[in-house]
């Protein structure tokens, strides 16, 4: 069954077409990768499906109903949730604190409930702190949750990035880049800790990434673009031996060696 169902989705920039067409499907549960040269259109499909760009035509569902001409907070509220190339966190305030502050527009209370301290506000509070504390363990940031986030390594940042965009409790995560910056063992980590996301927050991931060690370990569907078009989608295997691929994308020698950490 599919999550996302993204139909002939074009997008342009006065005569700049930055996504042609573009049709694809996220299977509930699993981690697709979307990949692609430099300007290959990835960063616009993403910020399409999360309401950042309205698509020029074509259109995309979230578990069958349309979030065309839906904006960004909202399309968040149905359950897609985002990282970005740059990291956003808030700096100054601490670990635990981003989470919560991702956490703020699924809880049912407001500010002015904790103001007046209705009754629910408190056990509502207490809920979501020992939640947003599960999501730091699963990222091995517990430790860290009085830290500053500007405090934290880059490495760390960025997985609290992510722990932030779960948060939402999203049916959809999208991760742009998450690998970007890493050392090999910061990837590593990361590789894992997506692996087990799925199951352990029950939701589907897709996410774009440069470094195709960690796509073909953990991707169970690759789409390609190129030129803003979809020129392959496949398993790891079927990318990688792909001809267009291989000829637009992955430049011959990563065919013989597919273990490369280094970005294409
Ligand atoms: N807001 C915009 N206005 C005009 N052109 C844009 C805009 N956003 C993206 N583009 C253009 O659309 C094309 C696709 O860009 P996009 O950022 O989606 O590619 P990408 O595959 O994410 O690239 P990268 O891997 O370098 O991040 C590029 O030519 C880019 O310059």
């Amino acid at each position: 069954m599919s999550i996302l169902e993204v139909t002939n989705l074009t997008k342009t920039f006065g005569g700049l077409i930055a996504n042609q067409d573009v049709s694809m499907n996220v299977e509930k549960g699993s981690i697709t990768a979307v990949i692609g040269p430099n300007g290959a259109g990835k960063t616009t499909f993403f910020n399409m499906i999360t309401g950042v760009y309205q698509p020029t035509s074509g259109d995309i569902k979230l578990e069958g109903k349309s979030v065309v001409g839906i904006k960004a907070d909202e399309v968040s509220k149905r359950g897609i949730s985002r990282t970005f190339q740059n990291i956003r966190l808030f700096g100054e305030m601490s670990v635990i604190e981003n989470v919560l502050v991702g956490m703020h527009t699924q809880l049912k209370t407001n500010l002015l409930g904790i103001f007046l301290n209705f009754p629910g506000t408190k056990k509502e509070e207490l809920e979501a702190e020992e939640e947003a504390y599960r999501l730091l363990k699963h990222f091995d940031l517990a430790h860290l949750l009085n830290e500053k986030a500007n405090n934290l390594s880059y490495g760390a940042q960025r997985k609290l990035e992510i722990a932030r965009a779960l948060a939402t409790k999203p049916k959809l995560i999208l991760l742009d880049e998450p690998a970007a910056g890493m050392n090999p063992k910061e990837t590593k980590e990361l590789t894992e800790i997506i692996k087990r996301m799925g199951e352990e927050f029950d939701v589907s991931v897709l996410l774009i990434e440069h470094d195709m060690k960690l796509v073909m370990e953990i991707s169970e569907h690759i789409i390609v673009l190129d030129h803003g078009e979809k020129i392959a989608e496949g398993n790891p295997e079927e990318i990688r031996t792909n001809p267009k691929v291989i000829e637009a994308y992955l430049g011959s020698s990563a065919v013989h060696a597919p273990t490369t950490t280094q970005p294409v």
